[in-house]
């Protein structure tokens, strides 16, 4: 009869196999993201690390069964924290990754072979490998601002794993020098209980989260235009509703501008839709650089605009529209050979009621871009 921990660490090596293979195929499936093949090596490492538990004392002899396993749990942890930091872009750099790994295995071969000290040799490696899941709980709560419960769930995880396996170093640093069997039975209760546990919790929030981030992903595309890289119509009145309440929470003066493209039609006939869907681009990019981060930019469809804006005076935000239209009137829009004359026109309205909706504004902005329109082009009107 097995000792019940064999059972536990086969249940681990299948565990390891089959995520490896999960995130194996997330990369193949999610656009070959570099960091779900670090997710796949880290298991797949971590697959070898309990198959060299389970077949300890076969094949090895006890140090070399250590300093594998250690060297193992190293580059399982590596790899995971640089996945994490990939996902994530954090600039920690690869190579202290590399570097902390490394020092963990020359410590451990220290305390192994040169000069035997059973409790640093038992404890070096595991407090490095909770030093890298701290980080990695750090990386996922700092990616963005507002956290999604999936990176929450995941960095609590990482958090949580740290914290065993830095119970079950100091444990194994508390026998000192010499081997103490009741501190062993008490590393064992932790490494067999506490451990797996908190390690598969983590591994599945992790697959969580990445689920989350692309769910995340196919919201975000719902509501961007493909062409221009703007909020869409469904985008832009999701985001506006959230926008006006926050402007007018912050006292701002909130004012709306639609704007459309002069004669766009002849623009697309004279230089084809590729023409067009240059000055669409060149236009929205030029817009998008000359309006606060916080402005909302959409496309209406078409060659058809609309822009949320929130001032400290409502002449601050009127003025908006003119400059733009004048930037529009002045820069020619460079397309192969030729330079591209645009012009636009702007109709805006003032948000001055609290309780007046986005698409009440909307209405009222297209009805001035309409006299816009009529009484010439290139011109803003005000509602
Ligand atoms: N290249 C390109 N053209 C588009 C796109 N979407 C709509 N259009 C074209 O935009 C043109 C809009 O024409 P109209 O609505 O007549 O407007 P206009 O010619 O700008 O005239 P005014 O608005 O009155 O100044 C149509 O020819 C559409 O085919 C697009 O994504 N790319």
């Amino acid at each position: 009869m097995e000792s019940p921990f064999t059972y536990i660490l086969i249940t681990l090596f299948f565990s390891s196999i089959l995520l490896s293979i999960i995130f194996f195929m997330t990369w193949q499936t999610m656009g070959r993201q570099k960091y779900a093949l670090m997710f796949s090596l880290s298991f797949l490492a971590s697959t070898m690390l309990w198959a060299n538990t389970i077949f300890k004392s076969v094949l090895f002899s006890h140090n070399l069964y250590w300093m594998i396993g250690c060297s193992i749990s190293m580059l399982s942890v590596v790899l995971g924290t640089w996945g994490h930091c990939l996902r994530t872009q954090h600039p920690i750099p690869p190579w202290t990754l590399l570097s902390l790994g490394v020092l963990g295995i020359a410590l451990t071969y220290y305390f192994t072979y040169i000069n035997p000290f059973i409790g640093l040799q038992m404890s070096v490696y595991l407090y490095i490998d909770s030093i890298f899941l701290l980080v990695t709980s750090f990386v996922i709560i700092k990616h963005r601002k507002k956290s999604r419960p999936a990176k929450i769930g995941a960095s609590i995880m990482h958090f949580v794993f740290a914290l065993c396996l830095f119970t079950a170093a100091s444990i194994a640093l508390a026998q000192g020098r010499a081997m103490d069997i009741e501190l062993i039975k008490l590393y064992s209760v932790v490494n067999f209980t506490a451990l797996p546990t908190a390690y598969v919790g983590m591994s599945v929030f992790v697959i969580y989260m990445l689920a989350s981030d692309l769910a995340e992903e196919m919201k975000q595309l719902a509501m961007t235009d493909l062409l221009t890289n703007c909020l869409n119509r469904r985008g832009f009145y999701i985001h506006a509703k959230q926008q006006m309440l926050e402007l007018q929470k912050q006292g701002q003066h909130i004012c709306l501008i639609y704007w459309d493209i002069d004669k766009f039609k002849a623009i697309n006939d004279q230089y084809g839709h590729a023409g067009g869907d240059k000055v669409l681009i060149y236009i929205s990019n030029m817009i998008k650089q000359n309006i606060k981060t916080d402005d909302l930019l959409g496309r209406m469809g078409g060659e058809e605009f609309v822009i949320l804006i929130g001032r400290g005076s409502y002449d601050d935000a009127k003025s908006v529209a003119e400059r733009l239209r004048t930037m529009i009137n002045d820069t020619p829009i460079p397309f192969g050979e030729w330079h591209i004359k645009v012009t636009a026109s702007f109709g805006v309205v003032e948000l001055a009621e609290k309780d007046i909706t986005v698409e009440q504004a909307i209405d009222l902005a297209d009805n001035a871009l309409y006299q816009a329109k009529s009484s010439g082009r290139n011109k803003v009107v005000f509602s």
